[in-house]
C-alpha cells in the first residue's frame, strides 16, 4: 500500500506541557483509519498539525508521491494540495438551499471543476446531483439548509468536502448528536469515501468504530499507544489501564 502521508516524531509543546509527543502515524492512499483517544490525548492537536494550524517543534511531516515536506507548507497550501478537514459541527450555509451550498463547494479554487471557466450549467447540475446522491440528499436539493436534520447537515458538509476532491479526510466525531439510522448512513457514506481516499476519523462512539471496521490509534498523552484491529486494541492492556483511569 503506498503512503499518502506519514508523520515521523512529531512533537509539539504549549508553554513547556508536550501536547504531542514524538509521535509517528502512516496512512495510505485509500484508507480508513480511526483515531481514538482519553480527553487530553492530543486527537485535536494531532489533526491541527496536519492541517497546518499548529507547527510542531520537532518532527518530520511528508505529504503525497514526492513526499513533499508539508511542515513548509501554510494552511491553504495544505488544503489545496488535497487535505478536508470536517469540524464535529456543522458549518453549512443554513440560509442557502443544499444545491447552493454544494455550487458554491464546486467553485472554490481545489475543485476540479472550477478550473472550466465556461462550465456548462448542465455539467454543475450533474456534479450537484451526483453529490447529492453520493450523501444521500438528492431528495433535498431545494430545501434551506437550515431545515435539515442534525445528521443531513453534516452530510452535506461532507459533500462539501468531496466537491473539494480531497487526498484526505479529517472528520472529528460525525456520529455525535446523530440518531441510530443517521449514524448507519454516515458509517456508508464514510466507508464508501475511503475507497478512494484516505479517511482519519477521530471519535469517542466505540460502537461507531465498530462499524468503520478498520485499523484504530489509540493516542495517549500525545503518543501512539496502541494500533491495531479495534479487538487488537481493545484488549491491550495499557489501553484497557488508560480508559479506566488507572
Ligand atoms: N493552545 C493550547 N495551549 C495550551 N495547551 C493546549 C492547547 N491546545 C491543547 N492543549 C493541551 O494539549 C493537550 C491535548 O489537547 P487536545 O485538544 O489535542 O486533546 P484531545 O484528544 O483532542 O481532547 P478531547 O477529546 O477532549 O477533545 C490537552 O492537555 C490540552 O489541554
Amino acid at each position: 500500500m503506498s503512503t499518502l502521508l506519514e508523520v515521523s516524531g512529531v512533537t509539539v509543546t504549549f508553554d513547556g506541557f508536550r501536547a504531542i509527543n514524538n509521535l509517528s502515524f502512516q496512512i495510505g492512499k485509500a484508507e480508513m483509519r480511526a483515531v481514538i483517544g482519553p480527553n487530553g490525548a492530543g486527537k485535536t492537536t494531532f489533526m491541527d498539525i496536519i492541517t497546518g494550524k499548529t507547527k510542531p517543534d520537532e518532527g518530520r511531516i511528508l505529504w503525497g508521491d514526492r513526499s513533499e515536506n508539508l511542515l513548509k507548507m501554510t494552511e491553504a497550501q495544505i488544503a489545496n494540495a488535497g487535505v478536508g478537514r470536517k469540524f464535529q459541527r456543522p458549518t453549512v450555509f443554513e440560509a442557502q438551499t443544499v444545491t447552493e451550498n454544494l455550487r458554491m463547494a464546486l467553485k472554490r479554487p481545489r475543485s476540479p471543476f472550477s478550473v472550466l471557466r465556461h462550465r456548462p450549467d448542465a455539467q454543475e447540475k450533474a456534479d450537484i446531483e451526483a453529490l447529492a446522491e453520493e450523501i444521500g440528499l438528492k431528495d433535498h436539493l431545494e430545501k434551506q439548509s437550515g431545515y435539515l436534520s442534525h445528521g443531513q447537515k453534516q452530510w452535506l458538509e461532507i459533500g462539501m468536502l468531496l466537491a473539494q476532491d480531497p487526498q484526505l479526510l479529517l472528520v472529528d466525531e460525525p456520529a455525535a448528536g446523530m440518531t441510530a439510522p443517521e449514524r448507519e448512513h454516515t458509517t456508508d457514506l464514510l466507508v464508501r469515501t475511503a475507497k478512494t481516499r484516505a479517511v482519519v476519523v477521530v471519535e469517542h462512539d466505540m460502537e461507531f468504530v465498530r462499524r468503520l471496521n478498520c485499523k484504530v490509534t489509540v493516542l495517549h498523552e500525545g503518543s501512539v499507544l496502541a494500533e491495531g484491529s479495534l479487538d487488537h486494541v481493545t484488549s491491550n492492556q495499557d489501553v484497557i489501564d488508560v480508559y479506566l483511569g488507572r
